[in-house]
């Protein structure tokens, strides 16, 4: 059995207390010969800074360089509102995404059955949803340059931000979400903002030619991210693969959590190209959500969405699908049970903590 180096990075907050549930199912996989995992943990984020003032160390990054799959927890908290900027937790995330040039952020959302019975949308609105956005994750306004403010001598200051998308860097998007919509239904929708951005022209016109060239069997439609936005929370299922920049992705992703019941849901998987000799990907795995400094360390956090980014890692980077079928499988009968953390707690359910949620998951894995 070949063996998978993993990295750990709990990060901050809820980071670290829902990767321990992670910790423990990757321990039983171990433990009972299901797969064979080498895991390292390090730190990033506010913890790294406390440490040695960085958000993450050049030896963390050599380790996730090194490592078959990164996965992450969440990083950020008031403790460092105060710290500079270069140096903040969340410049650890995407030096890391940067650096390991994670392009594709796969971000499934998912309204589980017994979710869907219980919540407090419509219910033919999320029964049955499954959609996927596709989120860029290595351009746009997050890493264009110019990036800084300016003091204008007058008073005044300006921050400046800087939006660009060169054509590779949307193909390659493009065909990840192209791809993937081939083995779901079929459907792509690409949203930007044409109408006011350069950048946006520029997508528009690339996802239609990488769409009429490569894969006319596939449905492309277009969509302005702001309607795109109402008609997600008016009528998700409309949508299969949604495909986006960096900061519409990022918004549409947390949109899309609440149609799930909780932003404590969605996972993510982070992907880079495979590499033209071996194959394979450099990854990392993180849930859409943050560190939730409003209810960190009081043991109440969902630790669904990183479980499931634990599912997502051993599907895209190893090839395990067996057993992600199983560990998605062990949410979906957890959640039907009646178990439920706080976030996605409704009446007639009961209500558990975060370790009483990943034991509960392990305990069905485990069959
Ligand atoms: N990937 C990441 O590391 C990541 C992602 C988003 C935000 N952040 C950072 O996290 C910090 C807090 O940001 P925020 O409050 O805007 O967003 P957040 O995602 O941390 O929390 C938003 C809300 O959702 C709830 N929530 C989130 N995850 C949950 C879970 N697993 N279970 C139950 N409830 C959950 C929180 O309690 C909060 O009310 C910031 O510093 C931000 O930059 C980090
Ligand atoms: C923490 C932050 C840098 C990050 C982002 O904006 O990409 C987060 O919100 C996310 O969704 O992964
Ligand atoms: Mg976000």
């Amino acid at each position: 059995m070949t063996t998978h180096k993993l990295l750990l990075l709990p990060g901050d907050g809820i980071g670290v207390e829902t990767m321990e549930e992670v910790k423990a199912i990757v321990s039983f996989m171990n433990e009972e010969g299901l797969a064979s995992f080498e895991t390292e943990e390090g730190l990033v984020g506010g913890s790294a800074y406390d440490a040695h003032g960085k958000a993450i160390s050049e030896e963390h990054m050599k380790l996730a360089t090194e490592s078959d799959a990164v996965l992450f927890g969440a990083v950020g908290g008031p403790k460092w509102d105060g710290v500079p900027y270069e140096v903040r937790p969340e410049a650890g995330l995407l030096r890391l995404r940067k650096d390991l040039a994670l392009f594709a952020n796969l971000r499934p959302a998912i309204c589980y059955p017994a979710l869907a019975a219980a919540s407090s949308l419509k219910h033919e609105v999320v029964e049955g949803l499954d959609i996927l956005i596709v989120r860029e994750l290595t351009g746009g306004v997050y890493f264009g340059e110019p990036k800084e403010i300016t003091d204008l001598g007058n008073g005044q200051k300006r921050g400046v931000d800087t939006q660009v998308y060169e054509t590779y860097e949307i193909e390659r998007i493009g065909r990840v979400a192209f791809e993937l919509a081939r083995t779901r239904g079929n459907k792509v929708t690409s949203m930007e903002k044409r109408n006011v951005m350069k950048s946006g022209v520029l997508w528009n016109e690339v996802m239609t030619r990488v769409g009429r060239e490569e894969y006319s069997d596939v449905k492309l439609d277009h969509m302005l991210a702001d309607s795109g936005g109402m008609q997600l929370v008016r009528w998700p299922k409309q949508f299969d693969v949604i495909v986006t920049d960096n900061l519409f992705g990022d918004l549409l992703s947390d949109i899309a959590a609440m149609l799930t019941g909780s932003l404590g849901m969605l996972p993510s998987a982070s992907l880079g190209a495979p590499d033209e000799r071996s194959g394979k990907r450099k990854a990392m795995y993180e849930p859409v959500h943050g560190s939730a400094p409003d209810i960190a360390g009081q043991g109440i956090a969902n630790p669904i969405a990183m479980i499931a980014s634990l599912a997502m890692c051993l599907r895209y980077s190893f090839g395990m699908v067996e057993l992600a079928d199983r560990l998605e499988k062990a949410i979906s009968d957890t959640l039907n049970d009646g178990l439920r953390t706080k976030d996605i707690m409704s009446e007639g359910a009961r209500e558990v903590g975060t370790r009483e949620m990943g034991a509960a998951i392990l305990a069905k894995f485990r069959g």
